[in-house]
């Protein structure tokens, strides 16, 4: 039975609640966020569901969405099996820790990425290195076709790389591709409500394949290992008289202090391996379908190519000082993180006690899935959201207008992306750079979509293209 007061949504069934249609309709639409945006044209802004023994609300439109975003009620994160499995069967990390802790850790982590760059003049640096160490790799492919989907995996990973672990990977490091896939494989695995294990964590021993639970673990263990190594390394290097050299450091640095009992190394690995995968993930996904974009809206590229040759020229490459007078390619930027919402049920959040929302009850622990998709593609707002229309974001001066309620990709309040300036700033100087040096052309003849993978986030699809050197 649905508590009273709970949001309306389908029947439930004994045991399983909405588990079996939520399947179902999983199957024949083929994306979580579309099987919520399903409930929603049927329920209203907000749904109530039961998914194994989890309650879980889906939010909906930008109203109902900032108001979950503005109230500390809802600023806890999920917990249960699925949840605590990356993390030794405790509560750590960030991004699915909440309460003090949480707050402890993210101040700890924002300050001290900031002294090691985030944010500053020396984070552009690091990122501008690594938009020309790739493009001399792509210069040196001589305009064969090259995939784009993962190209920017570990160059954007560099740039955060550089603060936590003082470390640059070198683009063709075999290893650390095949760990950004497997990360790209896990996204694709899990949705952000916890899914199966979470919901009924007893299929971890009925159906261990089935279920992801052994494929999650493989996943885990194979990240634990390389996170262990570069702890390690640090562990031997640093002193602990001397300056911490980045974020690994920092924090060693407080476990040894032994101030605070909630600095230990299993919150540096874990910590380590948030930051690893909400950093990587979302940025290189995003770079993807920018690429893919700008082969099927060519006339945009050049448009940009323009605007960029005007407002920068060709005798030096875009720098983040650029952005301000680069309106369009703004623009351009904005309309890709809208059309393709890369996390588009954004994080789940938990409702930290007994609440209401616009009059209904939301019990302590529910799950919230702030639907940010249904944000971006609201008709009543955008008029027409499936259109690819950069010019959307501009008023009649040609000037950006940016309606914070309705742009939402980086979430909002107390829990919005701590990443944030990190990922603008790689999106917009390797997009820039990539347009400054090549024409983008397609490569192969088959259709092309600006839709990606499901999973915690839109991934896309594999997909080539030519690079062609643009004459000076
Ligand atoms: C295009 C790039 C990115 C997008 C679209 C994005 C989007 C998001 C979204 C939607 C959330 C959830 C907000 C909420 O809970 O309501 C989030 C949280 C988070 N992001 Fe990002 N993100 C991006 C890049 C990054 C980067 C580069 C980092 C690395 C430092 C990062 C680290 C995090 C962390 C740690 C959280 C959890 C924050 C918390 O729970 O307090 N993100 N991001």
């Amino acid at each position: 039975r649905r508590p009273r007061k709970y949001p309306p949504g389908p029947k439930l069934l004994p045991i399983v609640g909405n588990f079996l249609h939520y399947r179902e309709r999983l199957k024949a639409l083929g994306y979580h966020h579309l099987v919520w945006m399903e409930l929603y044209k049927k329920y209203g802004d907000i749904v109530g569901m039961k998914l194994g023994r989890n309650y879980v609300i889906g939010v909906f439109g930008a109203n109902t969405i900032r108001e979950v975003f503005t109230r500390e009620d809802f600023d806890g994160r999920p917990d249960g099996f699925f949840f605590r499995l990356r993390t030794f069967g405790k509560r750590l990390g960030i991004v699915f820790s909440d309460g003090q802790f949480w707050q402890n850790q993210r101040k700890f982590s924002l300050q001290h990425l900031r002294s090691f760059g985030f944010g500053r003049k020396e984070m552009e640096e690091k990122i501008q290195e690594e938009t020309r160490s790739l493009i001399e790799i792509f210069k040196n492919k001589n305009s064969e076709p090259i995939f784009m989907h993962n190209a920017f995996d570990i160059s954007v990973l560099n740039g955060l790389w550089a603060m936590m672990a003082g470390q640059r990977f070198d683009i063709d490091d075999e290893r650390l591709r095949r760990l950004l896939q497997i990360i790209h494989d896990a996204f694709r695995l899990v949705d952000i409500s916890g899914g199966m294990l979470n919901q009924m964590p007893f299929l971890r021993y009925v159906a261990p394949n089935a279920s992801g639970y052994n494929q999650i673990k493989e996943i885990l263990e194979r990240m634990w290992e390389f996170l262990e190594e570069t702890i390690e390394d640090h562990r031997k290097m640093f002193a602990y008289s001397q300056q911490p050299r980045d974020l690994i450091d920092a924090f060693l640095q407080k476990i040894d202090v032994k101030n605070d009992p909630t600095f230990t190394d299993d919150q540096l690995m874990s910590l380590c391996l948030d930051l690893f995968m909400a950093g990587a993930e979302t940025t290189s996904n995003t770079m993807g379908f920018a690429m893919l974009a700008m082969i099927i809206y060519p006339d945009i590229q050049k448009k940009i190519q323009n605007e960029m040759d005007r407002e920068v020229g060709r005798n030096r490459w875009p720098a983040l000082c650029d952005k301000i007078r680069l309106k369009y390619t703004e623009a351009v930027l904005m309309e890709l993180q809208r059309r393709v919402t890369i996390a588009p049920l954004g994080i789940a959040h938990r409702a930290l006690r007994d609440t209401e929302l616009y009059g209904y009850l939301i019990p302590e622990n529910t799950i919230i899935l702030t639907n940010l998709y249904s944000v971006h593609m609201d008709e009543s707002f955008w008029k027409d959201p499936y259109e690819f229309r950069p010019e959307r974001f501009l008023n009649e001066k040609g000037d950006l207008t940016v309606n914070d309620k309705h742009y939402i990709p980086f979430g909002g309040g107390k829990r919005r992306c701590l990443g944030e300036s990190l990922g603008k700033a790689n999106i917009f100087l390797f997009f820039t750079s990539i347009l400054h040096n090549f024409n983008i052309e397609r490569a192969d003849d088959s259709e092309l979509k600006l839709e990606g993978y499901d999973g915690v986030t839109m991934a896309p699809k594999p997909f080539r293209v030519r690079l062609i050197p643009r004459q000076d």
